[in-house]
């Protein structure tokens, strides 16, 4: 990736060997693998075992988890934040593991709507919640820096699987609780 950077550099009309760039193909490389990390990480290593017995049937809402991706068009950051719920079927995910499992698949190239299915889906699967539903608000730097320059759109995007989906009610105390915590 250091010497495709370097190329990038020279195609720009920069020159890689002044004293500034000279580090540079290799620092981009680093923070460019730090971005996509997610490609490295595998849902079980990082769930780690962390499901704890409870018998709460009740709404666990994590809300405002910061998110930093980059969309799959551009490769621009999209940035923003993901707000997860779940009911628990007699198993809740230890908390953290919720942020991880967000950037699992945040740290890839992504468009909006299949980050927010794929965060939903994998809480489901690890925690056999009776429902899951996820809300993500991003801004897209694609749409800020170039582009159409539009600096005050927010995308919004939800997934609602399970009993978000076919009760209403559910859906409506996961909006009250986002709202309650804002
Ligand atoms: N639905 C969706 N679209 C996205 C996302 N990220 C970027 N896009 C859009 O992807 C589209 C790509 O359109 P193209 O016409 O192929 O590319 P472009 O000429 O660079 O488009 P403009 O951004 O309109 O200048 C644009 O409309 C972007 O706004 C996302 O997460 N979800
Ligand atoms: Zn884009």
């Amino acid at each position: 990736m250091e010497e495709q950077w370097a190329s990038i550099i020279k195609q720009i009309g920069e020159d890689p060997s002044r004293p500034g760039l000279v580090d540079t193909p290799k620092r981009a490389a680093a923070a460019f693998a730090f971005l996509t990390r997610g490609y490295t990480q595998s849902v079980d290593e990082v769930v780690n075992d962390a499901l704890f017995p409870s018998d709460s049937s009740e709404m666990v809402l994590v809300q405002n988890v910061e998110l930093y991706s980059l969309c799959e068009h551009h490769l621009l950051p999209f940035i923003g934040r993901c707000h997860v719920a779940y009911i628990p079927t007699g198993r809740v995910l230890g908390l953290s593991k919720v942020a991880r499992l967000v950037d699992v698949f945040a740290r890839r190239l992504q468009i909006q709507e299949s980050l927010t299915t794929q965060i939903a889906e994998t809480i489901m699967d690890v925690t056999g919640a009776e429902g899951v539903g996820v809300i993500i608000e991003a801004r897209h730097m694609c749409m800020m820096m170039r582009g159409v320059e539009k600096q005050n759109s927010v995308m919004k995007t939800s997934a609602m699987l399970g009993s978000f989906r076919s009760s209403q009610a559910t859906r409506d105390e996961f909006l009250q609780l986002l709202k309650l915590q804002s």
